[in-house]
């Protein structure tokens, strides 16, 4: 039987009209497998065959030429298709294999492994110098005393920083939460005016830092007023004057010392500040803490930190310096240190203080000196006030209650004591049993005559406008205080960029982990040999069609979006759920919320371009399926953006121990939601579309059936292929879109949740 060699196509025309006859068996057998299912001889003397694969026929159809190198002709090729300039298409190929993303990856690599290392290669000769330099400067930083000369006041003058005459008068405030049985803090008045170094003392637990929350307006009194010069809830329009330190360290991970404070003094500092005036001022801050040598130390992450405690208490505290506050609210600044830093660095708080600043500081058994240095006491316990003023009258006020408090011994020590109970009282009217109350009952009535003073100062301050202007005015400093949006995103951005390359170990894993993805999907398809769909054939050839193949391509999209799930939930939850903390302290401290938000979220992008470029990759060079390469790679690079959404989204919202086992499900759930089991069209029998529609593994899928069907639908019935699948075709573009818009509505919830969840927190 001499084969007659026919092609079909849109123009195709054999001599003879096409005549079916029925196939050999093992023609038969060949034909009702669902890859690879065409005869390559025709069954019949008229019956036409497609153009085999790495072959072409043009028209009418009746010669077959093998194809030529740099094109690849599939199954039923008419003239040859062009290959890309990197891919590999030797004469005879039926296939791409492309090499653009590998060339373009690999260079890119390249240039990621130098900007890594080079650096991080610099560092360790740096290091070396810093260490030599750090033994040689021992000496002189135990004598921080010395170092700790008032270089803060030398740093750039800037009317901003003309300390007005602020006070704070709180009265009576009481705070207490719906499920406690008793107020954390109950019935506190006093007053702490311009230029005092404040300290509260109290045993652990007596509400130190509540009320220290409560004086900053981080917290709304449930009873009571606090008022800045007569002005009440003033203090949470001035937080960018005030400076706040927490009492647990957060850092930003995997800066240097410079950076961390530069960064703090960039995005809240004065906005008229140079470059230059921002870059003597943390140098000065560094001298006055005494960490200048450590200057180009980095200070490690949450897990591992690079410096001491103490450093780091320190780098904590020039965070807030550097911005030049008005008010400095401290939680047990001196934590860590030992004695002689702790001094040195009390003494440098009272320098602040003398310049007119607000300073308070919670302090934990602080030595004589320190106890001496301060200007105010508060004594609390168990949210009580027992005490407040000076620090000199504390002693007599209590030997006054009967207590014993030796002439030797530190007034701080006994005073603590006595809050916690430790102490006996000679007088009748203090008991043993519920002294602290007995105490705060007994100062209640002593303050009668201190309410008068508090009544006049404020009566003082009422009358007198200029105080009220000076609030106005200084809301005004407020609002011109820190670098516009765009230079925080800016800032930001540049902030997480070095942290993300100065973690290679994850960086490189992730990209890798993309990369792994995409290949164990190409593996799976290999045998397939870019064959991923058969149809029907074109009238008048649909006699010749064999088993049809519909559903390959949707289990594709559903593969790619489950490894994409895999492979990219867990570093989208560490975009924010890694530094929860450090976002908190930060907003709290008046940097703008959404300028972290872009930062963080355009800081991603070159990451997911790598992760995604390996990813295709690997896959079209083990699929080969006939598309565009880059086009597969838009699509892919559009879905991790959903991921990296979602898992966003989830990390502001769980905990971060829950967040990336949560991420990783609903991401599975998204992709699993892509239109192949069930199909598409089942659900839509069931009325359910739209619930897949949210889902932005149905569109990716969508795109790339309509992508593979495009280049097929000369030879198949494309539309029966959409209506068994319940896929649409020609609307790549709106899948595309619907994939961008998914994604981004995930970053609006993330944005959302940071904004909204742990409220209290950011104030
Ligand atoms: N969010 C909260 N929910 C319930 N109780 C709270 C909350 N915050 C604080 N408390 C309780 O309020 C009391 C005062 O807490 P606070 O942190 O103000 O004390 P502190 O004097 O600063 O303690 P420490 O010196 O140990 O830091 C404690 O008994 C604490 O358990």
């Amino acid at each position: 039987m001499t084969a007659k060699t026919s092609t079909l196509g849109p123009e195709s025309k054999g001599i003879e009209p096409p005549q079916y006859c029925a196939p050999t068996k093992e023609c038969l057998a060949v034909r009702l497998q669902t890859v690879e299912n065409t005869c390559n001889q025709p069954q019949g003397l008229y019956e036409p065959i497609v153009c085999t694969k790495g072959h072409y026929c043009p028209r009418p159809g009746d010669q077959r030429y093998i194809c030529p190198a740099k094109h690849y002709c599939p199954l039923g090729t008419e003239s040859p298709v062009k290959c890309g300039p990197l891919s590999v298409c030797p004469s005879g190929s039926s296939r791409e294999f492309h090499l653009d993303g590998f060339v373009v990856a690999l260079v890119l690599d390249i240039i990621l492994l130098i900007i890594i290392f080079v650096p991080l290669h610099l560092r360790v000769h740096k290091l070396d110098f810093k260490r030599y330099r750090q033994d040689s400067q021992s000496s002189s930083e135990e004598d921080l005393e010395a170092a700790a000369r008032p270089t803060f006041l030398s740093m750039p003058s800037d009317h901003e920083t003309d300390y007005p005459n602020i006070s704070i008068i709180y009265q009576d405030i009481t705070f207490e939460l719906s499920e406690s049985t008793r107020p954390l803090v109950s019935s506190i008045s006093g007053s702490i005016q311009r230029g005092m170094l404040c300290g509260i003392l109290g045993p652990s637990g007596a509400g130190k830092t509540t009320l220290m929350r409560l004086l900053m307006g981080k917290l709304e009194p449930t009873k009571g007023i606090v008022e800045v010069n007569g002005m009440q809830t003033t203090l949470s329009r001035l937080k960018k004057l005030t400076g706040y330190v927490p009492s647990d360290d957060i850092l930003p991970s995997h800066l240097t010392v410079y950076e961390t404070i530069l960064h703090a003094c960039r995005v809240r500092g004065p906005r008229k500040w140079s470059d230059e005036q921002r870059s003597v001022a943390t140098q000065s801050i560094m001298q006055s803490l005494g960490i200048l040598h450590i200057q180009h130390q980095l200070v490690g992450d949450q897990v591992m930190s690079l410096i001491s405690s103490g450093q780091r208490k320190r780098v904590s505290i020039a965070m807030e310096l550097i911005a030049a506050p008005m008010m400095l609210f401290l939680d047990e600044p001196t934590s860590g240190l030992d004695s002689t830093t702790a001094m040195a660095l009390i003494d440098l708080l009272k320098k602040i203080s003398e310049t007119g600043v607000i300073v308070v500081c919670i302090l934990h058994q602080p030595r004589q000196e320190i106890f001496d240095a301060l200007d105010h006491v508060m004594l609390m316990a168990d949210g009580m006030q027992l005490y407040e003023g000076s620090p000199g009258e504390a002693a007599g006020y209590f030997c006054s209650q009967g207590f014993d408090i030796p002439k030797d011994a530190n007034p701080a020590d006994c005073l603590l004591d006595i809050a916690a109970s430790k102490a006996r009282s000679a007088s009748p009217h203090i008991g043993t049993v519920n002294m602290a109350q007995q105490l705060a009952r007994m100062w209640e009535q002593q303050q009668c005559i201190q309410h008068e003073a508090i009544q006049h100062t404020k009566d003082k301050t009422e009358s007198n406008d200029l105080s009220r202007d000076i609030v106005v005015d200084l809301e005004h400093t407020a609002a011109l205080r820190g670098a516009s949006w765009l230079r925080q995103v800016q800032y930001s951005h540049v902030r997480a960029m070095k942290q993300q390359l100065r973690q290679p170990i994850s960086l490189l894993l992730e990209i890798a982990v993309g990369g792994v993805a995409g290949l164990l999907i190409g593996l799976g398809l290999y045998s397939n040999k870019g064959m991923h769909f058969q149809g029907v054939y074109l009238t008048p050839f649909e006699m010749l069609s064999s088993a049809v193949d519909y559903s390959t391509v949707p289990k594709i999209g559903n593969m790619i979006t489950l490894a994409i799930a895999l492979a990219a939930s867990a570093p989208g939850v560490s975009t924010f759920g890694d530094e929860k903390s450090l976002y908190w302290r930060e907003a709290a401290a008046g940097h703008r919320r959404s300028a972290y938000f872009t930062a963080k979220v355009l800081a991603t992008i070159p990451r997911m371009a790598l992760s995604s470029l390996h990813f295709t990759s690997f896959y079209a060079i083990l699929a080969t399926p006939s598309i565009n390469f880059w086009l597969l790679y838009v699509l892919v690079l559009l879905y991790f953006y959903c991921v990296y959404g979602l898992a966003s989204a989830v990390s502001v919202a769980v905990k971060r121990e829950n967040g990336a086992l949560l991420a990783m499900i609903l991401c599975l759930i998204i992709g699993a939601f892509g239109g192949y089991a069930p199909m598409l069209s089942n659900v839509q029998s069931w009325h359910l579309e739209w619930l897949w529609r949210m889902c932005p593994g149905t569109w990716l899928t969508e795109a790339y059936f309509d992508l593979v069907l495009k280049r097929v639908e000369h030879l198949y019935d494309v539309h029966a292929a959409a209506a068994w699948t319940g896929f649409s075709l020609g609307r790549t573009s709106l899948d595309v879109l619907m994939i961008l818009v998914i994604g981004t509505f995930y970053r609006a919830l993330t944005f959302v949740g940071l904004v909204y969840f742990d409220r209290d927190k950011q104030r």
